[in-house]
C-alpha cells in the first residue's frame, strides 16, 4: 500500500531483479530484489559480512554482479557528469595539494563562480574555501564530497559508513546537515551504517541484508 503511494509520487530510479552476486563459493545475493525511489535516504543495515559495502559497490558500477538485472531509470543520467556518486568513512579522494573550491572544480568544469557560491554555502564550508583538505575536519572532507556530487548534478548520493569515523557531535551535526540538504533538494541517499540510532534518525526505509 505505501509502496504504491509512494511510486505515484516519485520516480523508481533503480530497480533491481533477481540480483545473483557471488565471490567465488560464497554467496552473498541470491534472487535480491529491490527498488530505490527518488527522493528517499534508504539505510542498509545488517551484520559485518552481510554484503552491505558489495551491494553498494554493485549499485554503483564499481562492481559487477552475476545473475538477474538492474534497470536505471533514463533521467538519473541526464545532463549530469557523474551519477552515482560515492562518499565514504575515510574521504580521502580529494587532491591534498587543492583547495576546497580547486577540489570542487574539478569536477565541473566551467562552474560559475554564483553556482560554486550556492554549493559552498549548501555545504556550509563558504568561510574554508580557500583551506586545503589537510587543513580540514573529516566532516568538512565528506561536506567537500558531497558538494562534488551536488555540482555534478547527481540525483543518488552514495554513502558507506559515512560519519564511522567522526566523534558523536560532528556525526550528529552532519546527520541534521544531510537530512536538511535531502529535504530541500529532493536527492536520493542510499546509506550503509551499522548505528541503529543513526539508521533510526536518518531513514526514510531501512533494509536489512
Ligand atoms: N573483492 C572481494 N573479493 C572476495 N570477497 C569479497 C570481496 N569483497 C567482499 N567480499 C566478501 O563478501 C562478504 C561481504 O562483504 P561486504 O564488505 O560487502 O560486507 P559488509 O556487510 O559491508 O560488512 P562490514 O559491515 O564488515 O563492512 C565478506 O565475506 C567479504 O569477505
Amino acid at each position: 500500500m505505501n509502496n504504491t503511494v509512494h511510486q505515484e509520487k516519485n520516480k523508481t530510479w533503480i530497480k533491481i531483479k533477481h540480483m545473483k552476486k557471488a565471490f567465488g563459493a560464497e554467496v552473498l545475493f541470491e534472487d535480491f530484489n529491490l527498488e530505490v525511489y527518488e527522493n528517499e535516504i534508504l539505510v542498509l543495515m545488517g551484520p559485518s559480512g552481510a554484503g552491505k559495502s558489495t551491494l553498494l559497490n554493485v549499485i554503483g558500477q564499481l562492481e559487477p554482479y552475476d545473475g538477474g538485472e538492474m534497470l536505471y531509470h533514463p533521467a538519473l543520467f541526464e545532463g549530469i557528469s557523474v551519477p552515482l556518486p560515492f562518499v565514504f568513512q575515510e574521504f580521502d579522494t580529494l587532491l591534498p595539494w587543492k583547495t576546497v573550491e580547486g577540489n570542487i572544480r574539478l569536477v565541473a568544469k566551467g562552474l560559475t563562480e554564483a553556482a560554486l557560491n550556492e554549493v559552498l554555502e549548501t555545504v556550509a564550508l563558504s568561510e574554508h574555501r580557500h583551506k586545503k583538505p589537510g587543513a580540514l575536519s573529516g566532516g568538512m572532507k565528506q561536506r567537500v564530497g558531497i558538494a562534488r556530487a551536488l555540482v555534478c548534478h547527481s540525483k543518488i548520493l552514495l554513502m558507506d559508513e559515512p560519519f564511522g569515523s567522526l566523534d558523536r557531535e560532528m556525526r550528529l551535526k552532519m546527520q541534521d546537515f544531510l537530512l536538511e540538504l535531502q529535504r530541500r533538494t529532493g536527492l536520493t541517499i542510499i546509506l550503509v551504517t551499522h548505528d541503529p540510532e543513526e539508521a533510526q534518525r536518518l531513514a526514510t526505509r531501512i533494509i536489512r541484508l
